[in-house]
């Protein structure tokens, strides 16, 4: 049955760029999952997130987006996913609202839909102020959270974020942080990466550790501080990278 179907599964995957960036990642998140990746500078997350939302070819290995392969069917995987990159790109010269119609667009969702939708996002980002001015003269943080509104249009089932909550100020980051939730409340699967421990701590199910491009560790906070007696997650992340 469909909804036995894990949100993302991962088998042997490999990237190299000259030297491997993403060397044999095994990973299975399931439906409703708030699943937090962790892991130093370099250690392959972006390149994995590139290549399960089908940006990068992979050199081996399979992903499978809610049971759809994304080698063999990458439009239909690709429909299930939205990815919010950590530099997302909008358009400067479109205005919030016709930048959200214009993304509802390519993913064809109808107009009457794709309308009270995009407010509703707007409204949720606090952006609606800015509903007439052009986004060329947005500020990082709110270029980002529009970005995000723009991810979440054509109603996903799997969300996808590198980094999210960074240069977000605490009101911005709260709003991002809520829409996230809601996202899971209701059935959704989210995925992101972040140097910010608290976010992992705070918001995730589960939490994936990954260096040189491996899963080297993943549970609950609790079991992952079983690792570490009395200790934060932020020791035993930082136990995890001084191993050798
Ligand atoms: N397009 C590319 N060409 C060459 N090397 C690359 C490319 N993309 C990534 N790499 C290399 O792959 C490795 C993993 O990079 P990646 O960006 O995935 O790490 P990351 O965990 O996201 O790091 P950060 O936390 O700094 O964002 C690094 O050694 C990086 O230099």
């Amino acid at each position: 049955m469909d909804d036995q179907r894990p949100a993302l599964r991962l088998v042997g995957l490999r990237k190299q760029f000259g030297r491997p960036a993403v060397d044999g990642f095994d990973l299975l998140v399931r439906r409703g999952e708030f699943y937090a990746l962790l892991g130093p500078n370099g250690a392959g997350k972006t390149t994995t997130l590139r290549l399960v939302t089908g940006l990068l070819a992979p050199d081996a290995g399979t992903i499978e987006v809610l049971g759809v392969d994304m080698t063999a069917a990458p439009a239909a995987a690709k429909a299930k996913l939205a990815y919010l990159p950590d530099e997302p790109m909008l358009y400067g010269k479109l205005k919030p609202f016709e930048y959200l119609e214009f993304v509802a667009g390519l993913w064809g969702v109808p107009a009457q839909d794709a309308e009270p939708r995009a407010r509703e996002l707007l409204d949720w980002l606090d952006l609606s102020q800015h509903a007439h001015e052009l986004t060329e003269g947005f500020s990082r943080g709110m270029k980002q959270k529009l970005a995000l509104a723009g991810a979440l249009i054509h109603d996903p089932e799997l969300l996808i974020l590198d980094e999210p909550l960074t240069g977000l100020d605490a009101a911005a980051a709260r709003q991002v942080k809520d829409l996230l939730l809601a996202h899971v409340a209701k059935g959704g699967t989210v995925i992101l990466t972040t140097h910010i421990l608290e976010v992992a701590e705070r918001l995730a199910h589960r939490i994936g550790i990954i260096r040189q491009g491996r899963l080297i560790a993943e549970g609950t906070l609790d079991a992952l501080r079983e690792r570490t007696p009395g200790g934060s997650l932020e020791d035993m992340f930082l136990h995890l990278m001084a191993a050798p």
